[in-house]
């Protein structure tokens, strides 16, 4: 039987192998339920394999995996995932309202009677995440920020206890990226949502993040953020130089390149007026005078990502290139 205090997912020296070679390993952590979780590391460090794991759709050669209580796959029920490429495997001529039904009556064909209950799920998740109006609209004729928020009210309109997602701000403007990480947001606050998310790139999600598994030399370790924003700790998971600027107000800056820094700062620390001086310098192009951020939590002046304005470098496979305002609360 679960216990409420149980952590929401457990890796207990777990390893897994593909294609016969070992992926990662050694990995032994707990991650408690209502956070906001990233998965990081470089390219093929094995993010998404992760994920398998989780949803017990890849063995593991070695260790244990608990998911809400239960070995890995056994509470797949209670979980919504949205996959990398959730148009590769969905008709794109369904309608927002169709596809989001899916997530209830799974995906059978055929026949099959919606009940009343079923339909007021369905408008519900569709006003959560925004898409009212929207409702008879094909996913093909949506945005991609639109899409995105019709792939996650599939996931959601079960009410999982967890939430995974893969790369869910890829390929996605500043804008949608923004409200993506507000409905994040929402879902934690409002309904204690345990939250998952794959991402190359922890800059968008920083503000809302209690914490980050990422994948080391092989092994999977979970820190809080306070630990993972390490300049040391980054440049070595990225493989590139990255630094850690804070503002005496608190705001952060994760400068990837150092050709972009500020002369004179190596302890990575900036007043106000030298701050904003280098935002302006280096970032006012995209993020014109008076723009507000519309990040998840607006009671914090969080200028946005610069990358996240170049959605093709944005999920690219490092941080470089990209660069992150954010305040951090942990
Ligand atoms: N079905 C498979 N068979 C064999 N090897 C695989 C398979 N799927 C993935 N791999 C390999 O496993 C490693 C981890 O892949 P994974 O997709 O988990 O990495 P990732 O960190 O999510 O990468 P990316 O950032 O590129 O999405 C990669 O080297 C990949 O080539």
């Amino acid at each position: 039987m679960e216990k409420e205090a149980e952590p929401c997912i457990e890796f207990r020296q777990a390893a897994v192998q593909r294609g016969g070679r070992t992926i990662w390993s050694e990995g032994t952590f707990a991650i408690q339920r209502g956070t906001v979780t990233a998965i990081v590391g470089t390219n093929g460090a094995g993010k998404t394999t992760m994920i398998d794991v989780e949803l017990g759709l890849l063995p593991l050669c070695h260790g244990s995996v608990t998911v809400l209580g239960r070995p890995a796959g056994q509470a797949n029920g209670r979980i919504g995932y949205v996959p990398q490429n959730y148009m590769d495997d969905v008709d794109s001529n369904v309608t927002v309202d169709q596809s989001i039904l899916l997530g209830i009556t799974g995906t059978r064909f055929g026949f099959h009677r919606v009940t009343r209950e079923q339909r007021g799920a369905v408008a519900d998740i569709i006003d959560f995440v925004g898409l009212h109006g929207k409702e008879r609209m094909r996913l093909n004729e949506l945005s991609g920020g639109l899409r995105q928020r019709a792939a996650i009210a599939q996931a959601l309109v079960s009410h999982p206890d967890l939430l995974l997602l893969d790369e869910p701000l890829a390929n996605l403007d500043l804008a949608s990226q923004s409200a993506i990480v507000e409905l994040f947001a929402r879902l934690n606050r409002e309904w204690g949502m345990t939250i998952q998310i794959v991402s190359h790139d922890l800059n968008m999600l920083l503000p809302i993040l209690t914490g980050a598994v990422y994948l080391l030399d092989g092994h999977p370790h979970y820190s809080g953020m306070s630990t993972v924003l390490d300049s040391q700790l980054l440049t070595h998971l990225y493989g590139t130089k990255v630094e850690v600027v804070t503002t005496p107000q608190g705001d952060m800056f994760v400068t990837p390149n150092p050709d972009m820094e500020p002369a004179g700062h190596g302890d990575g620390t900036l007043d106000a007026s030298e701050a904003a001086c280098f935002f302006k310098q280096h970032y006012a192009h995209s993020h014109p005078a008076g723009q507000q951020s519309q990040g998840a939590t607006p009671s914090r002046a969080t200028p946005q990502s610069a990358a996240a304005t170049q959605p093709d470098t944005a999920t690219q496979g490092s941080t470089q290139g990209s660069t992150q305002g954010f305040t951090q609360e942990d």
